[in-house]
């Protein structure tokens, strides 16, 4: 899950890593030289304020409410944003919208159905290396057998042959001569091999923090960013969200329905600069004095240059607004994407310094082992945490990263 910490402890621990990423992130930046990154103090009033005024004419919501009232939803309310704007930007989002947000009662479901939807997804690639040890004899054939699955599942060779070394020596050492315990001796393996990849995800208990999220197109952002705004509030978080992909009309409407799916405050523009978009949240986020603050991106592909700069600049506004933030900047990956999994983690990296993954789609994959992989730093990937792993489309279908349930979903 998450776990909630206080702001200075956070900082003293983290100082020091953040300040690297973001160093890093930087070197590879341009001198900042739009208007869009000469942000006045005047420009944070205004945009407080206007979301203080909007706020007022929303619908009174009252705290914990049974069942949530779905109807009449609340108006949302999207910015026009003037050519000029565009140029000039960030520009404040009068008139964002702003949602009451009470709990949503929603019951989450047993532990089980999901770990069943995981098991499902991954026996893709589970059956297939399950099956190896279903009445065979423990010997070179079978490691031969191992091997091939592996790294047809993804598992990349670096992860492959480090395992099958381990577990050719816990065999030999311990005299392991049944498969089914061969089994259980990977199965061990491969939870202590991704080990280094489960982290929990902090949130602070004074302060905003803020969440930037990219990847690329149909990764799962949107749906994944609705999933946590469930999760944390449902912990007691306040939430904000904004509707950063300002590209495509369809990704801001899908955002502004989780948010009232959860009833939590989106700020979104209709077209415009997404870094603007991105500043005003984070403003208003810390106007509202809300636990966390998601920045919601557009798709892309790490080869189109231009919108990799873009990210870039989203991140340096972000930091503009406060120069704390943002405090996790999270990629999200298909969890049936492969190896391209690990291009996309290292051009992702290099332009904004990742602080975590979310791994999507894991209820219908065949590419299991994609994980091994990054945790054994193949091809010089940084084995970035993963904090959730998405199991399903619906609320509760985002977990957090276990080494050890992943491992017993993927050997069956
Ligand atoms: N089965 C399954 N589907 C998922 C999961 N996460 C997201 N999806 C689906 O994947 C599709 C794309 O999800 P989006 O959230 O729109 O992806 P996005 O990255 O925001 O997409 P763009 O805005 O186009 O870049 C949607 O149909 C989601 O319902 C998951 O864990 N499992």
């Amino acid at each position: 899950m998450f776990r909630f910490f206080k702001r200075k402890k956070a900082k003293e621990e983290n100082q020091a890593s953040q300040e690297a990423e973001v160093a890093q992130a930087h070197e590879q930046e341009e001198p900042v030289t739009t208007s869009t990154d000469t942000v006045t103090a005047e420009t944070v009033e205004e945009s407080a304020v206007a979301i203080e005024r909007v706020e007022t004419v929303a619908p009174t919501v009252e705290s914990s409410v049974t069942p949530v009232p779905l109807e009449p939803q609340p108006e949302v309310l999207v910015t026009e944003v003037e050519a000029e704007a565009e140029a000039s930007s960030p520009a404040p989002v009068a008139d964002a919208e702003m949602v009451p947000s009470p709990v949503v009662t929603e019951a989450a479901p047993a532990k089980s159905s999901w770990m069943q939807r995981l098991r499902q997804g991954l026996s893709r690639t589970g059956s297939s290396i399950g099956s190896l040890f279903v009445g065979v004899k423990v010997d070179e054939a079978l490691f031969e057998e191992l091997e091939m699955a592996l790294l047809m599942a993804d598992a990349g060779i670096e992860a492959t042959e480090s395992l099958l070394a381990k577990l050719r020596t816990k065999v030999k050492q311990q005299r392991i001569e049944d498969a089914a315990e061969v089994k259980e001796a990977l199965k061990a393996l491969l939870s202590e091999h991704l080990k280094p990849l489960e982290k929990d995800f902090m949130l602070p208990l004074d302060g905003t923090s803020v969440v930037m999220i990219a990847g690329v197109n149909g990764a799962g952002k949107t749906t994944s960013i609705g999933k946590l705004a469930h999760h944390f509030q449902a912990a007691g978080a306040s939430v904000l969200l904004a509707a950063g992909d300002t590209f495509r009309a369809a990704a801001r409407e899908q955002l502004v329905e989780w948010g009232k799916r959860n009833q939590v405050a989106v700020i979104a523009q209709d077209g415009g600069d997404p870094a603007a978009v991105a500043f005003d949240a984070v403003n208003a986020g810390k106007a509202r004095k809300a636990n966390v603050v998601m920045v919601d991106t557009a798709g892309r592909l790490p080869t189109q240059l231009h919108l990799m700069e873009e990210l870039k600049k989203i991140k340096r506004v972000i930091n503009k607004a406060d120069s704390e933030a943002p405090h996790e900047v999270l990629l999200v990956v298909d969890g049936n994407t492969g190896q391209n999994v690990i291009t996309q983690i290292k051009a992702f990296d290099a332009a904004l310094g990742l602080t975590g993954l979310v791994v999507t789609k894991l209820d219908g994959t065949a590419k299991g082992g994609t994980l091994a992989a990054v945790a054994a730093g193949s091809q010089g990937v940084r084995p970035i945490p993963v904090y959730w792993i998405g199991v399903g489309e619906s609320l509760h279908d985002l977990q957090p990263f276990s080494a050890a349930e992943f491992a017993n979903a993927l050997l069956g």
